[in-house]
């Protein structure tokens, strides 16, 4: 059958496909990086610590651990220590998330499958459609599920009774997990942002791994811009050595790093294109605000979700920004990096 599409859609299929393409090889290098035991983990000392022993009297006891909470903005480690959770246990991991769950059906046929002692990592468990959270409340306590068999008036709920295993959720926002939900989690752990120090650890192991010789003062550099996360660190140093490969004669030194790292915009602090813009947006459009969430982000383009769990936890740490009851406000750190004087009748909060 001859194809109806336009030029203008065949183009955006091809785009969105090359961007897929893109985002499976990135994914593919991220896992090829992870840590696999919790050793091997970088930082988050106490969730470590914590966990480690939740785990080991688990093991001693030979029997599934509660099940586990992890927050934290993206890219901080929550897969990895899913992952790790499952290791440690000697155990598989079944991996699914919330936005894949949207009928209590599709969790009841996750749940039904599951073996004795697996761990079942829910990544973004707070995008569970409603109907299915109340299935996985009483999977997670009574390790039951029912599963309806039928359709119409001849449908039939029949009780399933599961083997003892773990949910692993993962979670950007914490608060929005219905309290019944974070209550069944028998441990919570809240992954901070990296310090520079640890950083620079995650890279040399990296750069190890990729059978790079990383010098000491690019990974200082790379580390001081990696926005406090390692998946950004380790990205950039992907970039640093496509720079130093293509640019350069292959040395992974500071002056590869620093070039590198101008190419592809991300600055002194580690801000990238998103966190500048809503500094602009705020500065430049809002006067400094303050300004809401929603309409920052509509002036930004973007979705206020990610400008809430992506931008904004680095850039209210950072001092670079304010979360006020009346909305976001720059403090004079943001003036000072954008190199803007503000306005006389300008909020005063001091990054
Ligand atoms: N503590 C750590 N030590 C070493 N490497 C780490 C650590 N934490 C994360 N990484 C690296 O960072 C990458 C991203 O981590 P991960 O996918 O676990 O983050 P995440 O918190 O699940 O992110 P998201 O919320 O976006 O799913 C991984 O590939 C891993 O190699």
């Amino acid at each position: 059958m001859p194809c109806a599409c336009s030029a203008a859609r065949v183009a955006e299929d091809l785009d969105r496909l090359v961007s897929a393409g893109a985002e499976d090889a990135e994914r593919a290098a991220e896992a090829a990086l992870r840590p696999k035991r919790l050793e091997e983990f970088v930082g988050q000392r106490v969730v470590r610590e914590q966990l480690g022993l939740v785990l080991e009297a688990a093991v001693a006891r030979g029997r599934a651990p509660d099940h586990v909470l992890l927050s934290g903005p993206p890219g901080l480690g929550k897969t990895t220590l899913a992952m790790i959770i499952a290791a440690e246990l000697g155990t598989t991991v079944r991996v699914t998330s919330g936005p894949a769950i949207q009928h209590a059906g599709d969790l009841a046929a996750v749940l039904s499958s599951l073996e004795e002692g697996e761990v079942l990592f829910l990544d973004e468990i707070h995008r569970i459609a409603r109907p299915a959270e109340e299935l996985l409340y009483v999977a997670m306590e009574d390790f039951r599920v029912d599963v309806v068999v039928g359709k119409g008036a001849g449908a039939n709920a029949i009780g399933l009774t599961l083997p003892p295993f773990t949910v692993v959720g993962a979670t950007t926002r914490a608060g929005l997990l219905p309290a019944p939900l974070r209550d069944r989690f028998g441990f919570t752990g809240h992954l901070e942002f990296y310090d520079d120090d640890e950083l620079e650890q995650v890279l040399t192991r990296s750069a190890r791994l990729l059978g790079l010789d990383l010098h000491r003062p690019a990974a200082v550099e790379i580390a001081r811009r990696s926005r406090g996360t390692p998946r950004i660190a380790n990205r950039l140093l992907r970039r640093v050595r496509d720079w130093a490969e293509v640019r350069g004669d292959g040395t992974l030194d500071r002056a590869a790093a620093r070039s590198a790292l101008e190419v592809y915009e991300v600055d002194e602090l580690g801000l990238d294109r998103l966190d500048r813009a809503v500094l602009q947006a705020l500065c430049v459009r809002f006067g400094g605000g303050p300004v809401g969430l929603t309409t920052l982000a509509v002036a930004v383009g973007e979705e206020p979700e990610t400008v809430e769990t992506v931008a904004e936890p680095f850039l209210v740490r950072e001092g670079l920004m304010g979360r006020t009851p009346r909305g976001r406000v720059a403090t004079t750190r943001t003036w000072q990096h954008l190199r803007m004087r503000p306005p006389e009748n300008a909020p005063t909060l001091f990054g």
